[in-house]
């Protein structure tokens, strides 16, 4: 039996990033609405007293924003109505994520600039909210694209808005006719001229890869990005950057884009869309940075979907980066991942900064069929532990599940003739391969997590987080994740989906 102390030890959902401003202090709704009277309407009590924020609610997470950049940063900020309204919590994250890379010494640092460090933020969007993260918090300089005028015309606005920074931050407008610029036109530059007087819950895994560094780069010749230029042609000659990031349009369409009816962040097509979606987005930055290696020392992105997130990397070994490093940014039921690579020959050999056993394993679940929800698929998840006689508890609030499994019910699971839960009784169990006899099973119990997150409409992610890493014997806590995964297909998808 777990003591008491080691039952509140249970793995928290990893969320916030040590350095931001909110881990240990998240905000305080009463007190702010005592302070700023035009956020009390938004305020909301729960039965049991507490204070809230109706998230489905765009002028409730608009102003929040607003207030919370005014109380925690100093920032006078303001977005037009539908625009992407960002969470501060969650943008600073990733601030610091970078800030992470930028101190790492896996790679030399700029000699030349002293400690000024300049960031370009592809598609600042009208909140401009990485710049003016960036440059509040940490003194950075930016450069921030964007192609949309009423993008370029707020991010300018709250830019001035804040003297104290204004000086920090460019807006760089981006246009079409730079569009035409493919990555083997050695002209780039000169469209560039012609446009040059504009402008929660965290790192779970992360790994860091050494690439060999004589690699020569096959160009992915058929680009499926169309649109505007992202880097190429947008950076002047002769510019240097230490980092790029980016939150790309994650979506190919509004419809898939599906307005999550548990947030309303805004967010118009222009920002929410793009042909071929985020990973037709990123794959042209990843080819613009293969021309740009020397401009750069960090180009990071985020990414909204793991099937992406393999793709990308998997893309950056073909181009020959040095180094790929990828994180989680986790925030309520949304989980995205952070990724970076350089070209930049590493100071120092590091293999990899994985924990040497895989204490996170996670899948998708694609092609969910209409009417089963994430709450169908924890049920489910309870269910196929229950059934096997292990202790589970069902958090319908976080969507987490708490399993507690003995030596002899991790050998049910794993038994070929383990019943699947109801309604799954078809689908096919473990390999013979796999069998449990085979196995050397723990003598301790085995104690998880396992949670549901809603990735986009019809797509779930399934991650499940050993409790204790120097615990019981990985195999079969991977064995049985394995064995959950089918029988959650079986039963949920459509179609084939993806293993991660
Ligand atoms: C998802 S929004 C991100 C906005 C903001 N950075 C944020 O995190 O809330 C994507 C932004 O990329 C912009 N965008 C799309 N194509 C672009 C391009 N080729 N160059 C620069 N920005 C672009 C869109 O206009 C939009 O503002």
């Amino acid at each position: 039996m777990p003591s008491e102390k080691n039952k509140r030890k249970r793995p928290e959902r990893p969320t916030i990033h040590p350095k931001n401003k909110y881990s240990d202090n998240p905000p305080d709704f009463s007190l702010l609405a005592s302070l700023y009277p035009s956020l009390k309407p938004f305020v909301l009590y729960s039965r049991d007293g507490r204070p809230r924020i109706d998230w489905t609610d765009f002028n409730s997470t608009r102003e929040l924003t607003r207030v919370l950049l005014l109380h925690d940063h100093g920032l006078n900020w303001w977005i037009p109505d539908g625009q992407l309204c960002p969470t501060v919590l969650n943008r600073s994250n990733y601030i610091h994520w970078v800030e992470d890379l930028l101190s790492s010494d896996i790679i030399p640092k700029n000699s030349n600039d002293g400690d000024i460090v300049r960031g370009f933020d592809i598609g600042t969007g009208a909140n401009c909210i990485y710049p003016l993260l960036g440059a509040s918090l940490l003194g950075w300089t930016f450069v921030g694209s964007d192609v949309t005028d009423v993008a370029l015309e707020w991010a300018e606005k709250n830019v001035k808005g804040n003297q104290h920074i204004s000086e920090l931050i460019e807006i760089r407008k981006v246009t079409d006719c730079q569009g035409a610029i493919s990555i083997e036109d050695s002209n780039c530059g000169e469209s560039v001229n012609c446009e040059n007087k504009m402008d929660g819950n965290v790192t779970v895994v992360e790994e860091a890869e050494l690439l060999p560094s004589s690699f020569d780069p096959p160009l992915d010749m058929n680009k499926k990005y169309s649109g505007p230029p992202l880097l190429l042609g947008v950076v002047r000659d002769g510019e240097k950057f230490d980092f790029c990031m980016c939150n790309p349009p994650f979506f190919e369409t509004m419809e898939e884009a599906g307005l999550n009816p548990k947030t309303s962040c805004g967010g118009t097509p222009e920002e929410m869309v793009c042909p071929g979606g985020e990973k037709a987005f990123i794959t042209r930055i990843i080819e613009d940075s293969v021309v740009l290696k020397e401009s750069f020392r960090w180009f990071t992105s985020m990414v909204g979907r793991k099937v992406n997130l393999k793709f990308l990397t998997s893309k950056l070994r073909e181009v020959g980066v040095t180094i790929v490093k990828t994180t989680e940014f986790v925030q309520g039921q949304t989980c995205r991942w952070g990724l970076a690579w350089s070209f930049v020959p590493p100071v120092r050999k590091i293999i990899s900064l994985l924990v040497p056993e895989k204490s996170s394993l996670s899948f998708t679940l694609e092609g969910l069929q209409r009417q089963f929800s994430a709450f169908h698929v924890l049920q489910s998840i309870e269910s196929f532990f229950c059934t096997g006689g292990a202790s589970c508890k069902l958090n319908a609030s976080s969507f987490v599940v708490d399993i507690t499994a003995s030596n002899d019910q991790c050998k049910a699971f794993l038994r070929d003739e383990a019943k699947p839960p109801n309604g799954a009784a078809t689908c096919n169990t473990l390999e013979a391969s796999h069998s449990s006899s085979h196995l050397h099973l723990p003598s301790n119990n085995l104690s998880f997590q396992v949670s549901v997150y809603q990735q986009i409409p019809g797509t779930l992610l399934v991650k499940a987080s050993l409790q204790h890493r120097d615990g019981p014997v990985p195999g079969v806590f991977s064995l049985i994740i394995q064995q959950l995964e089918k029988i959650l297909r079986c039963k949920f998808c459509r179609e084939k989906t993806t293993r991660n």
